[in-house]
């Protein structure tokens, strides 16, 4: 929160998401005390992504803090599909692994579809999978892309009751954009996708009481795009130089959202920053999908998170 009335409210991502972690690691040990089930994660990655190192080491760290299993199956750079499609076959067999995660990107000889395509949807604990892109959009329960979910429940906790408030999603991705515009109908939210050849994409943007931007594009949402008092959520995480030109000369960069957050923190009423907002939800609701995926192979109704 901040005190300074002219401007927006801080959306802490980072606290909400270390408390539902916490929530996550008391549901899985009344999970396990109660049915002997203990939820596990398998992640898998391929390659040597500085990145995807960073965020797979993370995950695998967090998954172990909320007292679950934690697999990481590391490839090299140049394993083929098949081999990768075996390990997934593996893991989609095994009994004790109830979330399967493979890290994006994907080394370019390997076809990301094909592979995602073979994870049993009821392990997907991305979301990612067809299947449960199709149940989102009927209604159906299923499992939910980790960074749409978080942004619900960010925009839950901070607004309460969403119905009939205008939502503009800017980006139309599978894995963020379009979940987030179904999840918003879901909260009876009058959704528009927007996208590159949206026409007068600020004057749409001036249009909506929850703004997500979810674009990859650094700081394109500008302060005049925001209709004053909404929520903004920056979805983007985006290296750019550092602001000091020597540490820039020197390779140094910095980390900005979407949105040009310290022009749009004069209008918004609440905004989530980056880093701090989004990204951390990511991992949180991977293992709350995880524990969501090890409830259901048991037959037990999972207890409710991020309220
Ligand atoms: N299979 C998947 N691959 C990828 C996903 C995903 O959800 N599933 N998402 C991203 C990477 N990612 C998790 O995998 C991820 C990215 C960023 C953060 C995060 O907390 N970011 C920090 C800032 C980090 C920084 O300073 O560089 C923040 O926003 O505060 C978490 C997870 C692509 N691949």
């Amino acid at each position: 929160m901040t005190a300074d009335p002219a401007r927006a409210t801080l959306i802490d991502g980072k606290a909400f998401a270390a408390a539902l972690v916490d929530q996550v690691a008391a549901a899985a040990a009344r999970l396990e005390a109660d049915r002997g089930v203990k939820p596990g994660l398998a992640v898998v990655i391929v390659g040597e992504d500085p990145a995807s190192q960073i965020y797979v080491r993370n995950k695998g760290e967090t998954t172990q803090r909320a007292g679950m299993r934690s697999d990481t199956h590391r490839l090299p750079e140049t394993t083929p599909q098949g081999d990768l499609l075996a390990l997934i076959g593996e893991l989609n067999a095994d009994a004790g692994i109830h979330g399967i995660l493979v890290q994006l990107p994907l080394p370019a000889h390997i076809d990301s579809a094909a592979v995602l395509a073979a994870i049993d949807p009821d392990k997907d604990v991305d979301g990612f999978h067809v299947v449960n892109a199709g149940r989102l959009a009927v209604g159906l329960p299923g499992l939910v892309p980790c960074t749409p979910l978080g942004c619900l429940m960010l925009l839950k906790h901070e607004l309460g009751d969403l119905t009939g408030l205008n939502a503009v999603v800017v980006g139309r991705s599978n894995i963020v954009g379009k979940p987030m515009a179904q999840l918003l109908l879901g909260q009876s939210c009058t959704v528009t996708i927007a996208h590159s050849r949206t026409r007068d994409l600020p004057a749409l943007c001036r249009t909506a009481d929850i703004l997500v931007a979810a674009v990859g594009r650094p700081e394109m949402v500008r302060g005049d795009w925001i209709k004053p008092g909404a929520t903004v959520i920056d979805v983007g995480i985006n290296r750019v130089p550092s602001r000091d030109p020597e540490r820039a000369a020197a390779g140094k960069t910095r980390v900005v959202g979407d949105v040009a957050f310290d022009e749009a923190a004069l209008v918004a009423g609440r905004i989530t920053p980056v880093p701090g907002g989004v990204g951390p939800m990511t991992i949180a609701c991977l293992l709350a999908n995880t524990y969501t995926a090890a409830c259901r192979a048991a037959g037990v109704e999972p207890e409710p998170l991020g309220a």
